[in-house]
Protein backbone atom coordinates (compact mmCIF):
# COMPACT_ATOMS: atom_id res chain seq x y z
CA UNK A 1 0.00 0.00 0.00
CA UNK A 2 1.32 3.18 -1.31
CA UNK A 3 0.02 6.76 -1.14
CA UNK A 4 0.01 6.49 -5.32
CA UNK A 5 -2.28 2.98 -4.71
CA UNK A 6 -5.01 5.39 -2.92
CA UNK A 7 -7.85 5.80 -5.27
CA UNK A 8 -7.94 9.33 -7.08
CA UNK A 9 -11.58 10.06 -6.67
CA UNK A 10 -13.81 9.72 -3.94
CA UNK A 11 -15.24 6.29 -2.57
CA UNK A 12 -18.98 6.03 -4.01
CA UNK A 13 -19.70 4.25 -0.57
CA UNK A 14 -18.67 4.88 3.13
CA UNK A 15 -16.35 7.09 4.98
CA UNK A 16 -13.83 9.06 3.28
CA UNK A 17 -11.68 9.06 6.77
CA UNK A 18 -11.93 7.01 9.42
CA UNK A 19 -10.17 6.22 12.92
CA UNK A 20 -10.70 2.77 14.07
CA UNK A 21 -9.55 2.23 17.74
CA UNK A 22 -6.49 4.29 17.87
CA UNK A 23 -4.27 4.30 20.54
CA UNK A 24 -1.67 6.43 20.86
CA UNK A 25 0.57 7.42 24.23
CA UNK A 26 3.22 9.94 24.99
CA UNK A 27 5.56 8.04 28.09
CA UNK A 28 3.31 7.11 30.33
CA UNK A 29 0.44 9.44 29.30
CA UNK A 30 -2.12 8.16 27.13
CA UNK A 31 -3.55 10.69 24.73
CA UNK A 32 -5.46 8.70 22.74
CA UNK A 33 -7.71 5.17 24.37
CA UNK A 34 -9.60 3.81 21.22
CA UNK A 35 -10.59 6.73 20.02
CA UNK A 36 -13.08 6.25 16.70
CA UNK A 37 -14.41 8.55 14.35
CA UNK A 38 -16.24 8.19 10.44
CA UNK A 39 -16.03 11.25 8.24
CA UNK A 40 -17.96 11.08 5.07
CA UNK A 41 -16.63 13.25 2.00
CA UNK A 42 -17.62 16.70 2.14
CA UNK A 43 -18.79 16.75 5.62
CA UNK A 44 -17.16 19.35 7.93
CA UNK A 45 -17.15 17.81 11.75
CA UNK A 46 -16.14 19.84 14.44
CA UNK A 47 -14.25 17.77 17.57
CA UNK A 48 -14.77 19.01 20.87
CA UNK A 49 -13.74 18.01 24.31
CA UNK A 50 -11.62 19.33 27.16
CA UNK A 51 -8.00 20.37 27.20
CA UNK A 52 -5.53 17.44 27.22
CA UNK A 53 -8.54 14.96 26.02
CA UNK A 54 -6.97 13.93 22.65
CA UNK A 55 -8.46 16.10 20.49
CA UNK A 56 -4.81 16.89 18.74
CA UNK A 57 -3.50 14.03 19.11
CA UNK A 58 -6.88 12.58 16.89
CA UNK A 59 -6.43 14.76 14.40
CA UNK A 60 -2.45 14.28 13.91
CA UNK A 61 -3.05 10.66 13.33
CA UNK A 62 -5.72 10.94 11.29
CA UNK A 63 -3.48 13.31 9.21
CA UNK A 64 -0.77 11.37 9.58
CA UNK A 65 1.63 13.43 11.11
CA UNK A 66 2.20 10.09 13.36
CA UNK A 67 0.99 7.06 13.39
CA UNK A 68 -1.12 5.39 16.02
CA UNK A 69 0.30 3.04 18.61
CA UNK A 70 -2.33 0.57 17.96
CA UNK A 71 -6.10 1.00 15.62
CA UNK A 72 -6.37 1.88 11.88
CA UNK A 73 -6.34 5.13 10.22
CA UNK A 74 -8.42 4.46 6.66
CA UNK A 75 -8.66 7.29 4.45
CA UNK A 76 -10.49 6.81 0.91
CA UNK A 77 -10.17 3.05 1.24
CA UNK A 78 -6.76 2.62 2.08
CA UNK A 79 -4.79 1.82 5.16
CA UNK A 80 -3.05 5.52 5.85
CA UNK A 81 -1.33 4.44 8.82
CA UNK A 82 0.64 1.62 7.23
CA UNK A 83 2.10 3.76 4.88
CA UNK A 84 5.83 4.90 4.62
CA UNK A 85 6.86 8.27 6.72
CA UNK A 86 7.63 9.21 3.38
CA UNK A 87 4.61 8.17 1.67
CA UNK A 88 2.37 10.02 4.47
CA UNK A 89 4.51 12.95 3.74
CA UNK A 90 3.55 12.74 0.02
CA UNK A 91 -0.16 12.22 1.01
CA UNK A 92 -0.23 15.22 3.44
CA UNK A 93 1.35 17.69 0.77
CA UNK A 94 -0.45 16.53 -2.17
CA UNK A 95 -3.98 15.80 -0.21
CA UNK A 96 -4.26 17.58 2.76
CA UNK A 97 -4.33 21.23 3.64
CA UNK A 98 -3.53 22.55 7.70
CA UNK A 99 -4.67 25.58 9.41
CA UNK A 100 -3.21 25.32 13.18
CA UNK A 101 -3.61 28.35 15.79
CA UNK A 102 -0.07 30.12 15.21
CA UNK A 103 2.98 29.88 13.27
CA UNK A 104 2.14 28.51 10.37
CA UNK A 105 3.19 30.93 7.77
CA UNK A 106 7.04 31.51 6.73
CA UNK A 107 7.79 35.10 8.25
CA UNK A 108 10.61 35.94 5.68
CA UNK A 109 8.55 35.23 2.28
CA UNK A 110 5.65 37.38 0.88
CA UNK A 111 1.82 36.48 1.31
CA UNK A 112 1.71 35.20 -2.75
CA UNK A 113 4.79 33.50 -2.03
CA UNK A 114 3.23 31.67 1.45
CA UNK A 115 -0.44 31.07 -0.68
CA UNK A 116 2.22 29.73 -4.05
CA UNK A 117 4.68 27.19 -2.29
CA UNK A 118 2.62 24.36 -1.52
CA UNK A 119 1.83 24.65 -5.66
CA UNK A 120 5.70 24.95 -6.06
CA UNK A 121 6.24 21.74 -3.73
CA UNK A 122 3.78 20.20 -5.66
CA UNK A 123 5.91 20.96 -8.83
CA UNK A 124 3.30 23.66 -10.04
CA UNK A 125 4.56 26.00 -12.46
CA UNK A 126 5.94 29.39 -10.99
CA UNK A 127 3.61 31.64 -13.12
CA UNK A 128 0.71 29.42 -12.81
CA UNK A 129 1.01 29.08 -8.95
CA UNK A 130 1.28 32.91 -8.48
CA UNK A 131 -1.67 33.27 -10.30
CA UNK A 132 -3.78 30.66 -8.54
CA UNK A 133 -2.21 32.64 -5.09
CA UNK A 134 -3.81 35.97 -6.81
CA UNK A 135 -6.99 34.47 -6.81
CA UNK A 136 -6.89 32.88 -3.18
CA UNK A 137 -5.73 36.27 -2.39
CA UNK A 138 -9.47 37.71 -3.56
CA UNK A 139 -11.33 34.65 -2.28
CA UNK A 140 -10.07 35.30 1.07
CA UNK A 141 -10.34 39.10 1.11
CA UNK A 142 -7.01 39.85 0.90
CA UNK A 143 -6.65 41.87 -2.66
CA UNK A 144 -3.53 43.86 -2.51
CA UNK A 145 -1.52 42.06 -0.20
CA UNK A 146 0.14 39.79 -1.72
CA UNK A 147 3.65 41.89 -1.81
CA UNK A 148 3.57 42.16 2.03
CA UNK A 149 5.79 40.16 4.38
CA UNK A 150 3.65 38.14 6.63
CA UNK A 151 4.79 39.57 9.51
CA UNK A 152 3.36 42.93 8.77
CA UNK A 153 -0.28 41.35 8.97
CA UNK A 154 -3.01 41.19 11.67
CA UNK A 155 -3.81 37.84 13.25
CA UNK A 156 -6.83 37.85 10.80
CA UNK A 157 -5.18 38.80 7.95
CA UNK A 158 -2.53 35.77 8.78
CA UNK A 159 -4.90 33.58 9.32
CA UNK A 160 -7.07 34.05 5.99
CA UNK A 161 -3.37 33.54 4.20
CA UNK A 162 -3.32 30.85 6.02
CA UNK A 163 -6.55 29.20 4.79
CA UNK A 164 -5.65 30.34 1.26
CA UNK A 165 -2.44 28.52 1.98
CA UNK A 166 -3.87 25.34 3.20
CA UNK A 167 -7.15 25.44 0.67
CA UNK A 168 -4.61 26.50 -2.72
CA UNK A 169 -4.03 23.10 -3.51
CA UNK A 170 -7.66 21.49 -3.29
CA UNK A 171 -7.27 19.36 -0.93
CA UNK A 172 -9.33 16.72 0.07
CA UNK A 173 -9.56 17.42 3.69
CA UNK A 174 -8.82 20.23 5.44
CA UNK A 175 -7.52 19.97 9.15
CA UNK A 176 -8.15 22.69 11.51
CA UNK A 177 -6.86 22.87 15.02
CA UNK A 178 -8.03 25.59 17.25
CA UNK A 179 -7.90 27.48 13.48
CA UNK A 180 -9.40 30.81 15.39
CA UNK A 181 -7.46 30.37 19.23
CA UNK A 182 -5.38 33.84 18.59
CA UNK A 183 -8.01 35.70 17.09
CA UNK A 184 -10.75 38.32 18.61
CA UNK A 185 -13.96 37.00 18.63
CA UNK A 186 -15.35 38.98 15.62
CA UNK A 187 -12.13 38.08 13.23
CA UNK A 188 -12.45 34.59 14.19
CA UNK A 189 -16.17 34.58 12.64
CA UNK A 190 -15.15 35.97 9.61
CA UNK A 191 -12.47 33.58 9.23
CA UNK A 192 -14.97 30.63 9.90
CA UNK A 193 -17.04 31.82 7.64
CA UNK A 194 -14.83 32.31 4.81
CA UNK A 195 -13.32 28.88 5.74
CA UNK A 196 -16.59 26.99 5.88
CA UNK A 197 -18.23 28.93 2.62
CA UNK A 198 -14.99 28.22 0.46
CA UNK A 199 -14.73 24.14 1.95
CA UNK A 200 -18.28 24.01 0.97
CA UNK A 201 -17.75 25.67 -2.27
CA UNK A 202 -14.50 23.07 -3.21
CA UNK A 203 -16.77 20.11 -1.45
CA UNK A 204 -13.57 19.73 0.92
CA UNK A 205 -14.02 17.72 4.08
CA UNK A 206 -13.16 19.12 7.28
CA UNK A 207 -11.85 18.05 10.31
CA UNK A 208 -12.14 20.90 12.99
CA UNK A 209 -10.79 20.54 16.92
CA UNK A 210 -11.62 23.54 18.71
CA UNK A 211 -13.03 24.26 22.42
CA UNK A 212 -15.28 26.67 21.23
CA UNK A 213 -19.02 26.26 20.68
CA UNK A 214 -19.29 29.23 18.69
CA UNK A 215 -16.81 27.79 16.28
CA UNK A 216 -17.73 24.17 16.44
CA UNK A 217 -21.37 25.67 15.01
CA UNK A 218 -20.00 26.22 12.03
CA UNK A 219 -19.54 22.58 11.61
CA UNK A 220 -22.03 19.81 10.19
CA UNK A 221 -21.85 17.40 13.12
CA UNK A 222 -20.09 17.73 16.46
CA UNK A 223 -18.25 14.97 18.10
CA UNK A 224 -16.94 15.08 22.13
CA UNK A 225 -13.76 13.59 22.96
CA UNK A 226 -13.07 12.68 26.44
CA UNK A 227 -9.79 10.49 28.68
CA UNK A 228 -9.08 9.41 24.69
CA UNK A 229 -12.15 8.34 23.55
CA UNK A 230 -15.21 9.87 20.93
CA UNK A 231 -17.63 9.60 23.47
CA UNK A 232 -20.60 10.93 21.62
CA UNK A 233 -21.70 12.73 18.76
CA UNK A 234 -23.28 15.38 21.29
CA UNK A 235 -22.94 15.32 25.02
CA UNK A 236 -26.44 13.67 26.58
CA UNK A 237 -27.56 15.98 29.55
CA UNK A 238 -27.01 13.05 32.29
CA UNK A 239 -26.74 10.05 30.04
CA UNK A 240 -23.82 7.96 28.59
N1 LIG B 1 4.19 15.62 22.18
C1 LIG B 1 3.70 15.28 23.36
N2 LIG B 1 4.52 14.89 24.37
C2 LIG B 1 4.04 14.52 25.56
N3 LIG B 1 2.72 14.50 25.88
C3 LIG B 1 1.86 14.89 24.94
C4 LIG B 1 2.28 15.30 23.63
N4 LIG B 1 1.21 15.61 22.90
C5 LIG B 1 0.13 15.43 23.70
N5 LIG B 1 0.52 14.98 24.91
C6 LIG B 1 -0.36 14.64 26.04
O1 LIG B 1 -1.41 13.84 25.54
C7 LIG B 1 -2.66 14.22 26.11
C8 LIG B 1 -3.61 14.67 24.99
O2 LIG B 1 -3.08 15.84 24.39
P1 LIG B 1 -3.78 16.58 23.17
O3 LIG B 1 -2.90 17.73 22.80
O4 LIG B 1 -4.12 15.59 22.13
O5 LIG B 1 -5.13 17.10 23.84
P2 LIG B 1 -6.11 18.28 23.38
O6 LIG B 1 -7.47 17.80 23.72
O7 LIG B 1 -5.83 18.64 21.97
O8 LIG B 1 -5.66 19.44 24.36
P3 LIG B 1 -5.75 21.05 24.15
O9 LIG B 1 -7.21 21.33 23.94
O10 LIG B 1 -5.24 21.58 25.44
O11 LIG B 1 -4.90 21.38 22.98
C9 LIG B 1 -2.35 15.32 27.12
O12 LIG B 1 -2.20 14.73 28.39
C10 LIG B 1 -1.03 15.88 26.62
O13 LIG B 1 -0.29 16.42 27.70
Amino acid sequence: MSAADLPAVPTAKGPLLQARDLHRSFGSTPALRGAELSVDAGEIVAVMGPSGSGKSTLLHCLAGIFPPDRGEVWFDGGRLDRLSESRRTELRRTSFGFVFQFGQLVPELTVADNIALPLLFNRADRKDAYRRADEWLTRLELDGLGGRRTGELSGGQAQRVAIARALVIHPRVLFADEPTGSLDSLTGERAMDLLTDLARAEGTTVVLVTHDARVAAYADREVMVRDGLVTSPYPVEGGR
